[in-house]
């Protein structure tokens, strides 16, 4: 059999890597290396040449997205439909399918469900409720991020040590201990927990893990650095001691060390792994010479390395763009003139990936997009199925699949609106927990008992029977029929129809968006029940499905979800000291390089072009603050980038409203350029830059008869045209 088309787009190191017999591979290589693409050739080697089946190979993607692709590489390469069995997932993926198969192995209901972490939020606020806790003194978010913290470390509130007289772990302990026990109770588990049940379903089930041990031949992992303690472990015991394991990684891209990601599992993983053979590859396919060099040098302030090379034999390609906008919206009128430059030399939209380091950043961008008619999408983010309206929506669906999902309850008691007022609520919610029944047992024994005033008791039995009748109603339906049924008869639709202007509008569109989405949605497992298996979908999914996949659109998402992917060009907005690397980083030499691993990450995204912008002022949170350059452009040696000037930047007049033009400006400076202005002595004249800000805020304006001149912006008076 001729095989040699898996080897022969591969360099020596990397065929080395794909044809490696040692029972532990790990491959240690920078970015843009091909280790993905080892991955993807080892596993159709492994299919074709050593003869695994599909069915005994798992592969750890560290996103749905990635999932997909790798799927869809295998099948290209091997020119056939691996469907067969293989499991492709993220670790939260696979750890919900191995539960789903051993549910109650594991201790848990048939029809458990996943708890995004808005749910979790919303419960940990309940909870500080019935405990009594102050929000302000003890923020909900905290407890979230201390039990998620515990989970991730395999620690349940029953491992940590009694805390003695320290008044915080002992209040934290209450919450965690609580929060199990709801949880528990519910039948739901946050995304943490999937990982730590699947961990102790394997390590209390022998059976079950012997079932997995003998059934796979081969595990790979990709973006190894960034496992955490569980995963890690996870792996260990699936693998045993004999199973083969392939591992890639790259410790200059760990960056999920805030969400418990151990660099050190790189380091353990040759201990732990008899045999482990280590390549390295050294040469990076993906970019120029110049934004390489560029990342080279950025990643050397970091101390603690393994230490790697990385060359290319690529030319050098365009010096980095750097620009500084007068404040956000200047940077996100460059990146969109920008853009339209690229678009008439032959580039498509989805060519172009615009990276920023915090998810509020995007909505500046989202804007200016929107303006300049560039379709866009989002890669994690505000998601569709985060939305208001879809939660909404999915609630009462979660409810037909199961009654007793309190979070789907309290979304929609009362909404749309029926006159279940809080005190109601908190009556049900009391009962629930004196009677430690769900939300909705609760409500059906307080409506039986007439524990209820009339109004409130009718009121709360109505609900009751819209959902019992949705129920009734759908369940001989196909998915998206159900969806719409459910829509207009709960009454979502009309609620959020009501809403005024373009976000009603909007609403309702995603709402249809939904139907489309029942509609085109395919389990992977036919046999599973759909509804199930669309509500577990879209709490798991990465947010691929806002925008429409096939629709050509530039790529916005923050550094952190942009890791393993690649663009052809690469902006990466709001390189500031404060923002990138962030202010909670700055005092912590730790966090600090794992700040400067996402600038690499970010740098690294770029196949040809890289632009670098930041704004000398910027509001954020609503908060106006001014920032420096950042310290990682400062680190890119000088004769790699190129500095745009503003004037370059003044493409095409900007329309806004009238108005004061120094009010305007004074709020936010430099909107207006290319704005025709007029003047009570020099006339008319077009804005072309601003300077300097607050109440020295100059502008400089091109006057038809006067020519150019500078003016201070407070005191010119200068009004629009
Ligand atoms: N031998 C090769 N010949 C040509 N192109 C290659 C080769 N190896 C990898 N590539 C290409 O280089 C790019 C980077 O490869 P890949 O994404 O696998 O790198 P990576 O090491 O996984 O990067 P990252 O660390 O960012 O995840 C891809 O476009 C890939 O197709
Ligand atoms: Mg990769």
């Amino acid at each position: 059999m001729d095989v040699s088309y898996i080897l022969d787009q591969l360099n020596d190191a990397q065929r080395d890597a794909v044809t490696a017999d040692s029972p532990g591979t790990l491959v240690l290589a920078g970015a843009g290396s091909g280790k993905t693409r080892v991955l993807v050739h080892r596993i159709a080697w492994k299919i074709q040449v050593e003869g695994l089946s599909p069915y005994s190979i798992m592969a750890v993607t560290f996103t749905n997205k990635a999932a997909r692709e790798m799927r869809t590489r295998i099948e290209e390469l091997l020119n056939n439909n691996v469907q067969g069995g293989m499991w492709v997932g993220t670790f939260h993926g696979l750890a919900h399918r191995l539960l789903k198969a051993h549910a109650s192995e594991a201790g848990l209901p048939d029809n458990f469900q996943i708890l995004d972490s808005d749910d979790q939020l919303r419960m940990m606020k309940r909870i500080h409720r019935e405990l009594g806790l102050d929000d302000a003194r003890w923020p909900p978010r905290q407890s979230c991020y201390f039990v998620n913290g515990h989970k991730d470390e395999g620690r349940r509130s029953a491992h940590i040590d009694d805390p003695g007289g320290d008044l915080y772990l002992q209040t934290m302990l209450r919450v965690y201990r609580r929060y199990e026990e709801i949880c528990q109770q519910q039948g739901v588990i946050d995304f943490a927990e999937l990982l730590l049940r699947a961990l102790e379903l394997w390590r209390d089930n022998p059976a079950v893990l012997s079932h997995y041990q003998q059934r796979f031949k081969h595990i790979l992992v990709d973006e190894f650095q960034d496992t955490n303690a569980v995963q890690y472990a996870w792996l260990r015991i699936l693998a045993g001691r004999g199973m083969p394991i392939t591992a890639v990684g790259d410790d200059d891209q760990s960056i999920y060390g805030w969400r418990g990601a151990r660099i050190e599992n790189i380091q353990q993983f040759s201990k732990d792994f008899a045999d482990t053979r280590i390549i390295r590859l050294e040469q990076n396919y993906r970019s120029t010479g110049t934004i390489l060099s560029a990342a080279n040098a950025v990643i050397q302030h970091n101390s603690q390395r393994l230490g790697k090379e990385l060359w290319t034999s690529g030319e050098d390609g365009d010096p980095i763009a750097l620009f500084a906008g007068f404040n956000e919206h200047d940077e996100a009128r460059f990146v969109t003139d920008r853009i339209e430059e690229l678009l008439k030399e032959d580039y498509r939209r989805a060519d172009i990936g615009i990276l920023y380091r915090s998810n509020a950043q995007s909505r500046v961008l989202e804007e200016a997009l929107i303006r300049a008619g560039l379709p866009y999408r989002i890669y994690g983010g505000q998601r569709f199925y985060d939305r208001l309206e879809i939660k909404n929506a999915l609630a009462y669906m979660r409810l037909i699949a199961l009654r007793d999902d309190d979070t789907a309850v309290e979304r929609v008691i009362n909404t749309p609106t029926r006159g279940i007022g809080n005190a109601t609520v908190e009556t049900l919610r009391h009962y629930a927990r004196d009677h430690q029944l769900s939300l909705w047992k609760a409500a059906v024994a307080l409506v039986q008992s007439g524990g209820l005033a009339a109004r409130a008791g009718n009121a709360l039995r109505g609900f009751l029977s819209l959902v019992e009748d949705l129920a009734e109603k759908t369940a001989e339906m196909p998915l998206d029929e159900q969806v719409d049924y459910v829509l207009s008869h709960s009454g979502i639709l009309d609620f959020h129809a009501r809403e005024k202007g373009e976000k009603g509008q909007a609403r309702v569109e995603n709402l249809q968006e939904l139907v489309s989405a029942a509609r085109s949605f395919q389990p992977e497992d036919p046999e599973e029940d759909i509804l199930r298996a669309f509500l577990d979908q879209a709490a798991l999914d990465a947010g691929d499905q806002q925008a429409d996949p096939h629709e050509d659109s530039v790529q916005l998402m923050t550094l952190h979800s942009a890791k393993g992917l690649e663009f052809p060009i690469v902006f990466m907005v709001g390189v500031e000291e404060n923002l990138f690397p962030h202010k909670m980083s700055m005092d912590d030499p730790a966090r600090l390089e794992e700040e400067r691993r996402l600038a690499y990450v970010g740098i690294t995204r770029a196949e040809q072009k890289l632009f670098l912008s930041y704004a000398e002022s910027r509001r954020l949170h609503g908060q106006e603050s001014f920032n420096s350059l950042s310290r990682f452009v400062r680190e890119i040696p000088n004769e790699l980038i190129s500095e745009v000037r503003i004037n370059n930047t003044v493409s095409r007049p900007t329309s806004f409203a009238n108005g004061n033009l120094a009010a305007q400006a004074a709020a936010a400076n430099g909107m207006a350029l290319g704005q025709r202005v007029l003047h009570s002595i020099f006339g008319a004249g077009v804005v072309l830059s601003f300077e300097g800000q607050g109440p020295s805020a100059r502008v400089q304006v091109n006057f038809e008869d006067e020519g150019s001149k500078w003016l201070v912006l407070q005191y010119a008076n200068l009004q629009l045209l």
